[in-house]
């Protein structure tokens, strides 16, 4: 792909400049080394070839004579960082990311298509090892990640492939293989700009071009045969044996001395008239354009939902350590929970204790699906933006892919919290639909938890601050829920934030439902209010009160039906309320559905922001203007 870049610049806020009047042609199949000090705007100049370019852009930018937008499918961007599934192997990598960019092949083409660039990137030994995250997971080497990221956008058979700092980590052996590997895509007749620090001589004489910037201003641009005698020809020094790329740096540098600084200035302007001429001679070289072989096809909706799918099951299986963790966390606070409310006493302070450990029950699944997710999610979220930014999906596919197999784990849990320590507290057992609604509620509960997690993680960039917010949305599900002051007497507005709190629908859900059972008949009120004794159960009522209990309320017991139990808590006065308590149990799982839902939606909303803000200036005006007037694009 042929490549024009006409009077480019590039201003942020306060009016600084990264990018100043950078103008150049790179001709298709040509290899373009893109270097100079840092900070010099290697990344920006990159990210605008992109259209990812944050801040004010002038000028334009042209591919093939086209604008970025018609040419987006071709062009193929590996940023510094690199961005894959650690749990997945390349192969998979590569087989998931196939079969959303090239949908409308076959699966065996796909799979032909996967295993050439495999080949291509030399990554057959480390084809099937697990990529593994360093320091953390034992995986592939660091240049063999680094060769995957490659492969993973040449996937798209780009006519243009950008990389910013491919080399870097990696030594000058592992540096040249894939500078090596890169040489036989622009052969292909892939036009490649790489920005590269150092490379080696060996390294450097691979490249067609250098394009050296400094400050944000193109200092030379032009072809790499015959440079060093063009530098010596300018007056630069140029001692035998110091490779190429130092002279060039060194070229850069500003001397200290007045006397120094005058000369410098005057050879770098020569060095800008060399890049002149040499953009007049390549004009009269340029070969045809090749805009790939094979046109990549992104996945429609279905097929987008149903690779994330099967993607985000092999990811699940692969971290089988945070599904352990999450099931010997649910075990443990269950049996913890069970044994400190052993067999609760249906007397008075039992009925308080009842509430209290179906509050630790449901909260301690909202807390583990919240945690759970704020820390595994942001290793995805790099993934999630950079392939998503590349087009292979709608960020709303991704996430309906994660939010339904989260669903479903974040239902399994439960089963265990409701096996464990529903009988070992000796909860209301008295149908099969009691113990059911409340692991209905505790399902919900955690996925509000596991909703309220992935819109923190969706947020912010690193599991560090996820954690650090994530623990100030617990404090007020606890205060805001009912246990410890009524929520019709918080004072205002923490009456009002009470209803955005999934934890008092599911309190009052799940005491209510406690405290639902059949009247019995041989409880005769007026004989057992007066009576008491020591345990409830010579009483044939549901609840009871011990002596001093009776004496304490005066000599009657208030509490002898589930229905005294539940006024007694207070549980019968807070919005939403039925008729009866099944209705109210229905409201209260409505009202925290309604929650589950906005939080999901807001997950979503949070998702696509953090997308869109990534993909700040993905279009550049490009062949709407004369030659020389830019127009201005504010995309921040
Ligand atoms: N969005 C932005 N707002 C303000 N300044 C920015 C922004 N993006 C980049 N810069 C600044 O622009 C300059 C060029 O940044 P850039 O990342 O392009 O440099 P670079 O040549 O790639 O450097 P390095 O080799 O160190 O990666 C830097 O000084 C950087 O701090």
């Amino acid at each position: 792909m042929n490549v024009k870049v006409n009077d480019v610049s590039v201003t942020v806020p306060l009016s600084r400049t990264l990018l100043q009047h950078v103008s150049l042609s790179v001709q298709a199949g040509e290899m373009v080394a893109l270097m100079g000090p840092s900070g010099a705007g290697k990344t920006t100049l990159l990210n605008c070839l992109v259209g990812r370019c944050a801040g004010t852009i002038e000028g334009d930018i042209s591919y093939n004579g086209k604008p970025f937008k018609e040419m987006r499918n071709s062009v193929g961007y590996v940023t510094q960082e690199d961005t894959m599934y650690e749990t997945l192997t390349p192969r998979e990598n590569l087989t998931f990311a196939a079969g959303l960019i090239l949908s409308q092949l076959g699966a065996e083409e796909r799979q032909s298509a996967v295993e050439e660039v495999i080949i291509k990137l030399n990554l057959q030994k480390c084809a099937d090892t697990v990529v593994g995250s360093p320091g953390l997971v034992r995986g592939i080497s660091g240049g063999e990640r680094k060769r995957t990221n490659v492969a993973l956008s040449l996937l798209g058979r780009p006519s243009l492939l950008l990389l910013d700092e491919p080399t870097s980590g990696l030594d000058s052996k592992m540096s040249d293989s894939l500078v090596r590997d890169l040489k036989e895509v622009a052969l292909e007749g892939c036009t490649v700009i790489t920005t590269i620090h150092q490379p080696s001589e060996v390294v450097f004489n691979r490249f067609d071009k250098v394009l050296l910037l400094l400050t944000g201003q193109l200092a030379y641009y032009g072809p790499i045969a015959g440079l060093r005698a063009s530098l010596h020809d300018l007056g630069f020094q140029c001692p035998d044996g110091v490779p190429v790329p130092e002279l060039l740096l060194d070229a850069l540098e500003k001397p200290d001395s007045t006397e120094e600084q005058q000369q410098h200035r005057t050879r770098l302007h020569q060095l800008r008239q060399l890049t002149q001429r040499d953009a007049a001679e390549s004009r009269t070289t340029a070969i045809s354009a090749n805009e790939g072989s094979l046109k990549p096809s992104r996945a429609g909706a279905g097929q987008q939902l149903k690779v994330l799918l099967q993607r985000e099951l092999v990811n699940l299986r692969r971290s089988k350590v945070l599904t352990i963790v999450r099931a010997v966390q649910s075990i443990g606070a269950s049996a913890l929970v069970g044994l400190i409310f052993l067999q609760l006493e249906r007397n008075m302070s039992g009925i308080q204790t009842r509430l209290f450990s179906s509050f630790l029950l449901v909260f301690t699944q909202f807390m583990f699906a919240m945690l759970g997710v704020v820390n595994a999610f942001p290793a995805e979220r790099a993934v999630f933006l950079r392939e998503s930014q590349d087009g292979l999906y709608h960020p709303a596919a991704f996430y309906l892919a994660k939010a339904v197999l989260d669903t479903v784990m974040q239902c399994l849990f439960p089963i265990l919290v409701v096996a464990i320590s529903y009988p070992m507290v000796g909860l209301n057992a008295e149908s099969m639909d009691r113990v059911l609604l409340f692991y209905a509620i505790i399902c919900i509960v955690s996925n509000c938890g596991s909703a309220v997690g992935f819109m923190v993680s969706a947020a912010v960039p690193t599991v560090s601050l996820a954690l650090s917010i994530a623990p100030g949305l617990v404090m007020p599900q606890m205060l805001l829920s009912g246990i410890f002051i009524k929520v019709d007497e918080l004072p205002q507005p923490f009456n009002a934030l009470s209803y955005l709190m999934v934890a008092r629908y599911a309190v009052q859900a799940t005491v209510t439902n406690e405290f639902t059972c059949e009247e019995k008949s041989t409880c005769d009120r007026l004989v057992w209010q007066q009576q008491s004794g020591d345990s409830c159960d010579t009483s044939p009522c549901d609840f009871c009160c011990t002596g001093h209990e009776v004496q304490g309320a005066g000599g009657i017991c208030p509490v002898l039906t589930c229905a005294d139990a539940h006024t007694f808590l207070g549980m019968n006065e807070a919005w939403p309320l039925g008729n009866d308590n099944h209705e109210t149990i229905l409201y209260n799982i409505m009202a925290s559905l309604a929650l589950l839902l906005f939080f999901r939606l807001q997950g979503l909303n949070i998702l696509l922001m953090s997308h869109r803000r990534a993909t700040v200036g993905r279009y550049l005006p490009c062949n709407c203007v004369p030659q020389g007037k830019g127009v201005k694009k504010d995309t921040e």
